[in-house]
């Protein structure tokens, strides 16, 4: 079974798609740059929230709101801004409805097992810096939760709590402000929904009910449709038996599908910021009674890339101010310069939770790292791929255009391969994802669209076919397998002739990880230092912990000066 309309690019319901681009734009890059795909999003640059992107010719796909050369003044410029889905003389209309989620009971608690590992969780050491934080707590019971969420806790086959969730719940419960940031797959999702939907369920939360505005208490943002999808899942989940509704918007979709299920009752709405924002736009969702501010992979919320329409988001007239609501921001990666950037949306009193290294790649997977030349990449691919089997597989590629070409070679040779990435349309998307997950295709060519936060069960390997701009991006990546205490493998195929910057976080990320450092690596990693080194776009690559403790601490928990040759320490690992 091959990609189905692999060669369908440019459509135009996703010629908007900003969802493509990694963290690429945050300055550092590391090729020519000659053959990626124009990247829309790079037109975001310009400056953290100053910019505003020029305008792009509207094809309201919706998960963008430029289009519009807002005028007067930037408070009130998110409302013409906001209209960027919403004229019908842009362009054709999408009109792609997703299909309903399956309703019963089975496939709404439908989950995967924790994996040999999980137990282990147990010994990764948190920190928790900030004023007063509550203890963490050991067990759900002592979360106190009502009986209807521990009847979903239990059907959801949780039995025990995971780091993050032990020292989130109990934050989150008092009513602070959180920035929490704990390895890929350890469960932050649940660690935000299950204390908001507690604190909802004892405010007496009122039925939804049909209202052509909604006033939804939580509002909840990721980067991609599939991961805000994914949340929705999760929210739909835990507040199953419960009057809370949960609702999801994405780009990609038919815009009045998503009015549609907001107006039946909203009281958390998951939502991509492009839709989001069009849908404040026209007057859907009003965000007045938000208590509630989640910001899931919240670096990446706050980059160039998406930071400005955050940063547009918490000044929509009604929201509350950081004062009046609860803003939570969780990731598996939280450079320097996003932290401080996220102080403008919380509280100054905001507790950080750091469940072992920020920036960490998870231990659950076995990292490998082979010098392959570009011209010698597919038929090591293929080679591995052949060896690996039916086991599920997600081979990372750096631009969409490779992906589609990557896909449609492994069919050639025979192997089941679909592909995602964000020229493709959201149907095309959500089939491939679908083909993944159900093993019609074990092996996913993707691009960073599917980096962050996908949680599907059975991925063995990951393979970067090419490697990441950065390695935040890495780590993600690597997180989609080996999740929940799972085991997993990933295998990245080294360039010498474009990846060499990343050798130095790359050898950083594989020895905290006690994985094995190829000797070649190390050389290069030593051979490459310049000194006040920032690239890979991260400020310090090696943060560790929470960045209001300065400088000194950062390097407490990150960065062992034995652990790689001298003369690079800590600070020249900036
Ligand atoms: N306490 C628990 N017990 C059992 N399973 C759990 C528990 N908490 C979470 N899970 C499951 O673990 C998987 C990973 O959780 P989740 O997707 O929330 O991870 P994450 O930390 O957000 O990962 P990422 O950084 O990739 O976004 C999910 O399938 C989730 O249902």
């Amino acid at each position: 079974m091959g990609p189905r309309n692999l060669f369908l690019t440019n459509s135009p319901e996703s010629s908007n798609d900003c969802e493509d681009n990694p963290t690429r734009n945050r300055g550092f890059s590391k090729r020519g740059d000659n053959d990626l795909d124009p990247d829309e999003c790079m037109q975001r640059t310009g400056g953290l929230f100053g910019s505003r992107r020029p305008a792009l010719s509207g094809t309201g796909n919706g998960d963008t709101s430029q289009s519009r050369s807002g005028s007067g003044s930037e408070r009130d410029s998110w409302k013409s801004e906001a209209g960027g889905e919403s004229s019908d003389t842009q362009g054709p209309k999408v009109t792609y409805i997703p299909p309903p989620p399956p309703e019963d009971e089975d496939s709404i608690f439908a989950h995967y097992q924790t994996g040999i590992n999980f137990d282990k969780y147990d010994t990764i050491l948190v920190e928790v810096s900030g004023h007063d934080a509550p203890p963490a707590i050991l067990t759900f019971e002592e979360a106190n939760l009502c009986q209807t969420l521990n009847n979903n806790i239990a059907k959801a086959g949780y039995t025990k709590l995971t780091p993050v969730q032990k020292y989130s719940i109990p934050i989150i419960l008092a009513g602070r402000d959180l920035m929490a940031c704990a390895q890929t797959g350890s469960g932050k999702t649940a660690a935000f929904l299950l204390p908001i939907l507690a604190h909802m369920m004892h405010d007496g939360i009122t039925a939804s009910r049909f209202k052509e505005l909604q006033e939804p208490e939580c509002l909840i943002v990721a980067p991609t449709r599939e991961l805000v999808n994914q949340i929705y899942l999760e929210a739909r989940k835990f507040s199953f038996g419960t009057c809370v509704r949960a609702v999801v918007i994405y780009g990609g979709t038919q815009l009045g599908h998503s009015i549609r299920q907001i107006v039946q009752g909203c009281n958390i709405l998951c939502a991509t910021p492009g839709r989001l924002m069009d849908i404040i736009g026209k007057e859907k969702i009003g965000l007045k009674q938000i208590k509630y501010l989640v910001l899931d992979e919240a670096d990446r919320m706050l980059d160039m890339g998406f930071g400005p329409e955050m940063k547009k988001l918490i000044s929509c007239p009604g929201m509350p101010s950081k004062e009046q609501r609860q803003t939570l921001m969780f990731s598996a990666t939280f450079p320097e310069e996003i932290q401080r950037l996220a102080a403008e949306f919380l509280k100054s009193n905001y507790l950080f939770v750091a469940v072992g290294q920020v920036g960490g790649a998870c231990r659950d997977v076995q990292q490998t790292v082979l010098q392959v030349g570009q011209f010698s990449k597919r038929e090591k691919l293929v080679e591995i791929l052949r060896n690996i089997g039916d086991e599920r597989t997600m081979v990372f590629v750096e631009t969409k255009k490779k992906a589609d070409f990557i896909a449609t070679f492994l069919c050639q040779e025979k192997i089941s391969t679909t592909s995602i990435h964000g020229d493709r349309e959201q149907r095309e998307r959500e089939q491939a994802l679908g083909d993944f997950r159900c093993g019609k295709c074990p092996v996913l060519v993707a691009t960073s669209v599917a980096a962050r936060g996908l949680d599907i069960e059975n991925v063995q390997h990951v393979i970067n076919f090419d490697l990441p701009s950065t390695i935040d991006e890495y780590v993600h990546r690597i997180g989609r397998t080996g999740r929940c205490g799972n085991t997993g493998r990933a295998i990245s195929f080294f360039d010498l002739e474009s990846d060499n910057h990343l050798a130095q976080p790359l050898v950083k990320v594989l020895t905290d990880a006690q994985q094995d450092v190829p000797a070649w690596l190390e050389e290069i990693a030593f051979s490459t230092y310049i000194p006040g080194f920032s690239g890979s776009t991260r400020g310090n690559v090696f943060a560790s912990v929470d960045t209001r403790k300065g400088k000194s601490s950062l390097n407490t928990a990150g960065f062992s000066s034995s652990q790689v040759p001298n003369p690079v320490d800590d600070e020249s690992w900036d």
